[in-house]
């Protein structure tokens, strides 16, 4: 990323945040609408994950179309979440995708997502925005607050899709 070595490591070095959870999408029936996961950005720092054969996981690409992250034996997804989008001032974007089911099989994946203390305070870094000549794009934030407003949009879900929060919230 352009940082001294360990860097990250040192801004976020409270592992007890962090979470594994195991998934399992039963196989799309034509009865429904067949979603998985619906198109979401991962909130914290970064996410791996590990899928098995069947497929179904999609990033938006820039084109507005879903791209498959189809099955690679031996190798992982790794996801940049918002918390790395807003630290590199959106240098590294945090993926849109959702896992969409297939019919005929049970997928099932495991995805490990590195966290971050709820008191934790996040903005650009220095080193890619003032010290790269470019003007912070996100005001900072606590991530708590952050994981409310998110945790908000599930327990109270707004009737105006433009009223979800995203990371776009603290856009500048
Ligand atoms: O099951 C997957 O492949 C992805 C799951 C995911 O995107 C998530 O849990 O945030
Ligand atoms: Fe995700």
């Amino acid at each position: 990323m352009g940082l001294p070595p360990g860097f990250l490591a040192e801004y976020n070095a409270d592992r007890g945040f962090d979470f594994l959870t195991a998934l399992r999408y039963f196989p799309a029936t034509s009865s429904d609408e067949n979603n998985g996961i619906s198109a979401h950005e991962d909130g914290n720092c970064i996410t791996f994950v590990l899928q098995d054969g069947v497929g179904g996981l999609e990033v938006l690409g820039e084109d507005g179309r879903w791209v498959p992250a189809e099955p690679v034996e031996g190798s992982i997804v790794v996801n940049v979440g918002d918390v790395l989008q807003v630290l590199s001032n959106k240098k590294f974007k945090s993926a849109t995708h959702r896992v969409v089911r297939r019919p005929g099989a049970h997928r099932h994946s495991i995805a490990f997502f590195l966290n971050l203390h709820g008191d934790k305070w996040v903005e650009p870094l220095p080193e890619f925005a003032a010290h790269a000549g470019e003007p912070p794009r996100y005001r900072g934030f606590r991530y708590n607050e952050y994981m409310q407003l998110r945790m908000r949009n599930k327990t109270h879900p707004p009737t105006r899709p433009e009223d979800v929060v995203h990371i776009t919230h603290y856009d500048i």
